[in-house]
């Protein structure tokens, strides 16, 4: 009905935004360059929150190697979160609602909470407030390495959001090297172990990213170091020895 009303204007696609090439949809002529300012391309999207929360990681990774949407040049976006969701993305250094998102946005875009619509807005009504957010990506990342490099940075900083920042960072490492190296990434980035992770910065970040990033380069076995999928297979393994201590008894 909608591109009945308007022929030659509008056309709709159905398709499942997740796996849908946007970097096809568009004729190439409206491509520009990653410096100049944001091509004639706006992704605008209110869709269910358990398909927007994936889909801006996907698409932050995109940004980060110029991907996807981002193949026209700096592609603004407008989507709408979970009010809470909003507020992680948009959070300042220190403030409660600080978290991975927060970074993995901020790093990459200039990020900004427009407004907050009601949930009585819609029907029907959903259980919480919605947040509308704006996308622009910057034209030099704050931090400048691969996207699963900060990812995994970032994901075991937060890892354990009330106690110092040293404790998560510390599971960057294997147990043997740990508190050596945790105390080397620290000290070169020269960022205070005992800062709690919401009060790290963007710039914090950066720092330790860029000697993580040199650690794995002397290193080659380090970046496949995965506290958080040993822990998941000891925990199954374990399972499996309960199972069997069962079966015994
Ligand atoms: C909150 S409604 C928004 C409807 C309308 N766009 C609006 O703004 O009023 C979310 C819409 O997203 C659609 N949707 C859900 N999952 C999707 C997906 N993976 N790809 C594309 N659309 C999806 C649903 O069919 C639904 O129409």
């Amino acid at each position: 009905m909608l591109s009945d009303a308007a022929p030659g204007k509008l056309r709709i696609v159905h398709g499942d935004v997740l796996t849908f090439k946007i970097e096809r949809a568009f004729p190439g002529s409206l491509k520009r360059q990653w410096e100049d300012d944001p091509p004639n391309v706006h992704i605008i999207g209110n869709l269910p929150f358990n398909v927007s929360t994936p889909l801006i990681i996907k698409w932050l990774e995109n940004v980060s190697c110029r991907g996807g949407p981002f193949v026209y040049g700096r592609t603004q976006m407008t989507l709408t979160f979970q009010k809470e969701v909003a507020e992680r993305l948009t959070a300042n250094t220190g403030s409660k609602q600080r978290s991975r998102l927060s970074v993995m946005a901020q790093y990459l875009c200039n990020v900004q909470h427009i407004l907050t619509i009601p949930g009585q807005a819609f029907v029907p009504k959903p259980e919480v407030d919605v947040g509308v957010v704006h996308f622009t990506p910057l034209v030099q990342p704050r931090i400048e390495q691969p996207f699963k490099l900060v990812e995994k940075v970032v994901q075991n900083a937060f890892q354990f959001r009330r106690k110092y920042c040293y404790r998560g960072l510390g599971m960057l490492f294997p147990e043997v090297q740990r508190v050596e190296s945790t105390g080397k990434l620290l000290e070169l980035a020269d960022v205070d172990p005992t800062l709690r992770p919401s009060q790290l910065s963007v710039s914090h970040f950066k720092s330790l990213c860029d000697v993580y990033r040199k650690m794995c380069d002397e290193d080659p076995h380090l970046f496949a170091y995965n506290f958080r999928e040993l822990k998941q297979n000891k925990s199954k393994t374990q399972e499996k020895e309960d199972d069997k201590e069962r079966d015994r008894l």
